[in-house]
């Protein structure tokens, strides 16, 4: 589905901000199918070399707004922080038709359609960097004016990069920010600290970052062909008495344990969501 609906696109599909996330969405659609001359960059700062890789490609880079045709879609992957200078420029390529997908973080429906008009079709979205292989989580929420066609389009261009999870209640994007859009930081530190443990417990660092690499990437990918829920998984590990036993009283303590740690971390993640929200 996300294949025909990529090539048959009404227009281009407008990239503003061809950084770590935007650009491994863009990356995932032209795998996908996307043409690549049905592709825009908008993205005045990009290192000469990605801008010569990506015109290469046969991608539009930074052309005047004025020349392009209504994008089918346009994505807005900027940084929150530079939304209030990055947006009002691209505001006239909005037309009937085009759906406005966000990712940043924090941005509400509401600021955006401030900017880009009461009736542009906003989908606010968080995906996240396995996006680059096809293995994105996004959770999604739609602007009031996006009809089910245009939804349709969205779930087909954040499908193509993962798993799609709609919502009702934009309250629960910060939230949801927190849990599967920094999700990955998470696991990646997971790999760190473990390695950083293991050193202290007597292992060569190089040894020991090898074999914690490995063993987070091999826990992730048993979940992911696994059908037994994560707790029993981590029970199937753990001999009764055993090593195991022993580093998980440790973690699951109530009171310092990783359980409050993490709902204190995610907590932070969700206030720091809000703040940017602007
Ligand atoms: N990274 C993630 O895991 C993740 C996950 C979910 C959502 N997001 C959201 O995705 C957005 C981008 O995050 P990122 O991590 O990809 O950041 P990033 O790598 O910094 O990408 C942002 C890109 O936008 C460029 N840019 C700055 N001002 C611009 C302008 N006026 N017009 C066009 N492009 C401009 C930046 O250039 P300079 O570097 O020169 O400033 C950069 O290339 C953020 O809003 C973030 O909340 C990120
Ligand atoms: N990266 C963005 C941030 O750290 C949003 C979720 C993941 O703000």
């Amino acid at each position: 589905m996300s294949e025909s609906v990529l090539k048959s696109l009404s227009g281009p599909v407008v990239l503003l901000g061809a950084g770590k996330m935007g650009g491994a969405m863009l990356e995932g659609w032209l795998k996908l199918g996307l043409p690549a001359d049905k592709a825009v960059v908008l993205d005045p700062n990009l290192p000469a070399e990605t801008a010569a890789a990506l015109a290469g490609r046969g991608v539009l880079v930074n052309p005047a707004l004025a020349s392009l045709p209504a994008p089918a879609v346009l994505l807005l992957a900027v940084k929150p922080q530079v939304a209030p200078e990055a947006l009002p420029p691209v505001a006239p390529l909005v037309r009937a038709g085009t759906v406005v997908v966000s990712i940043m973080a924090g941005r509400t429906l509401g600021t955006m359609a401030g900017i880009l008009g009461a009736q542009a079709a906003i989908v606010r979205a968080i995906p996240n960097t396995p996006a680059a292989i096809g293995r994105g989580v996004s959770v999604a929420v739609a602007g009031p004016t996006v009809t089910a066609a245009q939804r349709e389009l969205a779930t087909a261009l954040l499908g193509a990069i993962g798993i799609v999870e709609w919502i009702g209640d934009e309250a629960l994007m910060d939230a949801a920010t927190a849990v599967s859009g920094s999700g990955p930081a998470y696991a990646f530190l997971l790999a760190e600290v473990l390695a950083q443990a293991g050193v202290a417990a007597g292992l060569p660092a190089e040894l020991s970052a090898r074999i914690a690499r490995a063993t987070v990437s091999g826990a992730g990918a048993l979940m992911d062909q696994s059908d037994l829920p994560a707790a029993t998984l981590r029970q199937n590990v753990t001999s009764p008495g055993g090593t195991t036993a022993a580093a998980l009283a440790v973690l699951m303590d109530a009171g310092k344990g990783f359980g409050p740690l993490m709902v204190e971390a995610v907590a932070a993640a969700t206030k720091r969501g809000k703040e940017l929200a602007g």
